[in-house]
């Protein structure tokens, strides 16, 4: 979406900016009844991200469109990746086609961005984790060369590094299941049919019965058998499988995970094999806020120094 070009395309920054004002009112409009749409100012703005979000969706698919149209009708077959699948596959309508890939592009804005921002931060303030990570990164990746998924694959403290990211700051925070058909007894607790339950990450996460020193910045509690793990019998490698699932489970569980950890350890490779990172001089403790979404409280303003 041209992200990372010196200008930002106009409708990439409209998605931005209607991510932002949909996440925004997100919290507000579930608080308000279906009458109020009509009375309360901010359904309108609510609204008018959606329809932002779903345009910039629709004009990029329309211009993909084109130019498979184009390919075919000069005897060529239509090649592409998934949304290339998608309109010539012929198993969604137009419409689907449209709201499905706004939703994919929604669940792919802040939700790498933020988790590789916290990433930084912690790095920036732990020398030792990032020169470990450095480290890790030269040895299978020497002389800037790209890494592939077999180089990842290799990389076990790259992983720790952004699962312990997702401990701290799960960047989902919350996930929804309504158990409509069937009662359900969850420990001593019964409840009936049609409950919503609601699932905090966040706390799970934090639990210190949990992951010890729950609070800290450990990576190395992810790494199977490392020394510095300080109970290896009990630490938080034998956490409950439930206390961190941060993509959630099952069918309706995050379909973008692989894409994620793909696009988050490759990224986060790349940045190490350059720079060194650093906090910005007298830069503040950053704390982390709901915005729908759990996102930085304030901007986190890092220097990234070149490496010899
Ligand atoms: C750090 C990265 C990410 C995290 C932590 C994350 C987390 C989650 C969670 C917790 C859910 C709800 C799962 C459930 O209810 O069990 C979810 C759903 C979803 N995610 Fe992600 N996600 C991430 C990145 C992405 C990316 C990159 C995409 C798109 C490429 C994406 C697309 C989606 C979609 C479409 C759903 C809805 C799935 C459904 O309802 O069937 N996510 N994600």
């Amino acid at each position: 979406m041209g992200c990372l070009q010196e200008e930002i395309p106009p409708e990439t920054l409209r998605f931005i900016a209607a991510a932002n004002d949909m996440l925004t009112l997100s919290e507000t409009v579930v608080l308000f009844p279906r009458w109020s749409r009509g009375v309360l100012p901010f359904w309108g703005r609510f609204v008018q991200a959606w329809d932002d979000l779903y345009d910039v969706a629709r004009t990029l698919i329309d211009r993909r469109i084109c130019e498979i149209e184009a390919q075919v009708s000069s005897g060529e077959p239509a090649e592409g990746l998934y949304l290339t699948y998608l309109l010539t596959s012929d198993q969604l309508s137009r419409s689907e086609v449209y709201t499905s890939v706004t939703e994919l592009l929604l669940g792919g804005v802040d939700t790498t961005s933020n988790t590789l921002s916290w990433t930084l931060y912690h790095l920036a303030r732990d020398g030792g984790a990032q020169e470990r990570l450095h480290r890790e990164v030269v040895s299978v990746c020497p002389d800037l060369q790209e890494p592939n998924s077999d180089d990842l694959s290799r990389m076990p403290f790259l992983k720790a590094v952004i699962k312990e990211t997702l401990r701290l700051y799960p960047v989902v925070p919350g996930n929804g299941r309504f158990v409509s058909e069937d009662e359900v007894v969850v420990g001593n607790y019964w409840f009936p049919k049609k409950t919503q339950f609601h699932l905090c990450h966040y706390s799970l996460c934090h639990d210190e019965d949990q992951f010890e020193n729950a609070e800290l910045f450990k990576p190395e509690r992810w790494l199977r058998g490392d020394s510095s793990r300080s109970k290896p019998t009990t630490g938080s490698y034998n956490h409950h499988p439930y206390s961190f699932i941060p993509f959630g489970v099952g069918v309706r569980g995050c379909v973008g995970k692989r894409v994620a950890e793909m696009e988050m350890f490759f990224a986060l490779s790349r940045l190490m094999q350059k720079f060194e990172v650093q906090p910005e001089p007298g830069a503040p403790v950053v704390e982390p806020k709901t915005r729908t979404l759990l996102i930085p409280g304030k901007p986190i303003n890092l220097r990234f120094l070149p490496r010899a």
